[in-house]
């Protein structure tokens, strides 16, 4: 059992993210984009770099490429140790290596650390070309946006087309902008409890953390990050990961490990916590450790935004570029990205069969816990690629 409580003040995570500086691993590179980011809002965004692990060894031909695409406080560290920010090793770890569903003997695995991310990737916490950092001039960037930057590095390792590419909520959106977008790139996709666009319950959970971590006087209108240790918006991030992390997982779930039982240490009616509310004030510790206040509010805003259909005549018209092979899951108990928004994404792309489903009772975090089921899933679908 775990008592942490969210400390008064956290020390300032470094400002180009949690893991950047010193890699313990070692195995992170960078790429940089040569010229401005042209932007799907208007704009450009120069000095654009991307951080990303692989695993595994091109083929000469470079056709075993595989793109793994994280979700919102995810990062390029899909598999391997343990390190700052990954106490417990990758978020797929299961799922890569010799013998597993990404096997390393056959498959190149590429994993980038999304662009507005905080662990190696350019954000809002990154410096700006000419001095300081982005804060609040780091401007609103798309699916469409991080895409793109993600095509570069695919230009700069040589990977003309992906074998496959997958991914899982905010990283599902993703996978389906490249099969969308750039279907010619694009060999086979996997998509895990997303949907084709935001839904208004979606952008309503998105806007209630943006609202938190603004609402925190310390964001200083997102200026914070050249303020002195402490000085972040903690307390705000805290709350929006406790408001996120009940929408992750299930009430089943919550009710059978916590029901109505005190923390030990203290009842609530005399100032003490309920287990529950213990176990949100543990994640948001964790995230806020690790992640960046700036980067939370434009990935959030980034998957507010998503709507794959945008400009395209509709999400069906849309969809119906996704020829190759494909699967969609969903996780059965997921009540944020309920498993009949990607049961449409099945029907709506014809490259996909009928809807696949995630049994488990972890709500949408399910992508992430029930490996064995997405191992399946992963193999099934690279047989095909
Ligand atoms: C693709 C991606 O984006 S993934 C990036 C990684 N994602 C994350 O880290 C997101 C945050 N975490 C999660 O979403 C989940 O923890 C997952 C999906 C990673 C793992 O889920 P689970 O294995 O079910 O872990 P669970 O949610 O039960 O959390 C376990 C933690 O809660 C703590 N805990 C359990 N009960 C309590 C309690 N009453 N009070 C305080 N803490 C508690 C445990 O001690 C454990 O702590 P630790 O993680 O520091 O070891
Ligand atoms: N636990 C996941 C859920 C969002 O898909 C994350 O933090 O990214």
């Amino acid at each position: 059992m775990n008592t942490s409580a969210e400390p008064a003040t956290l020390p300032l995570p470094p400002a180009t993210g949690g893991w950047q500086e010193g890699d313990p691993a070692g195995r992170r590179s960078w790429v940089t984009l040569d010229g401005p980011l042209p932007l799907e809002a208007g704009g450009a965004l120069p000095g654009v770099r991307l951080a990303y692990e692989t695993w595994g060894r091109l083929a000469p031909d470079g056709s075993n490429a595989v793109l793994v695409l994280h979700a919102l406080t995810g990062d390029s560290h899909v598999a391997g140790p343990a390190g700052p920010g990954h106490p417990t090793g990758g978020w797929w770890d299961a799922l890569v290596g010799p013998g597993r569903a990404l096997d390393t003997s056959r498959w190149f695995v590429v994993a980038p650390n999304v662009l507005g991310g905080c662990q190696g990737s350019t954000g809002p916490s990154s410096a700006r070309p000419g001095g300081g950092r982005w804060g609040p001039a780091f401007p609103y960037v798309t699916q469409r946006d991080q895409v793109a930057a993600e095509a570069a590095l695919a230009d700069a390792l040589g990977i003309a087309r992906w074998a496959a590419v997958i991914g899982g909520s905010m990283g599902g959106m993703r996978a389906l902008e490249w099969a969308v977008g750039r279907p010619e790139r694009t060999g086979a996709l996997l998509v895990l409890a997303c949907p084709a666009a935001a839904s208004a319950e979606q952008i309503a959970w998105g806007a209630v953390q943006i609202a938190a971590i603004r609402s925190d006087p310390a964001w200083q209108g997102g200026r914070y990050h050249d303020a002195p240790a402490g000085g972040g918006p903690y307390r705000g991030l805290g709350i929006a990961r406790r408001i996120a992390h009940v929408t992750y997982r299930s009430e089943p779930e919550l009710g059978a490990r916590f029901g109505r039982d005190p923390q030990p240490g203290g009842h609530p009616w005399r100032g003490g916590r309920y287990q529950v509310e213990s176990y949100l004030d543990h994640h948001a510790t964790k995230l806020v450790r690790r992640f960046d206040a700036g980067s939370y509010v434009t990935l959030t805003e980034a998957m507010n935004g998503h709507d794959v259909g945008r400009g395209r005549g509709g999400a069906a018209a849309a969809l119906r570029r996704v020829r190759m092979p494909a699967l969609v899951a969903g996780v059965d108990s997921d009540r944020l990205y309920p498993p009949g928004q990607q049961a449409e994404l099945a029907a709506a792309i014809p490259g996909a069969d009928r809807l696949r489903t995630i049994e488990s009772p972890y709500g949408h975090d399910g992508f992430l816990i029930e490996t064995a089921q997405v191992g399946g899933l992963i193999e099934e679908l690279l047989s095909q690629a």
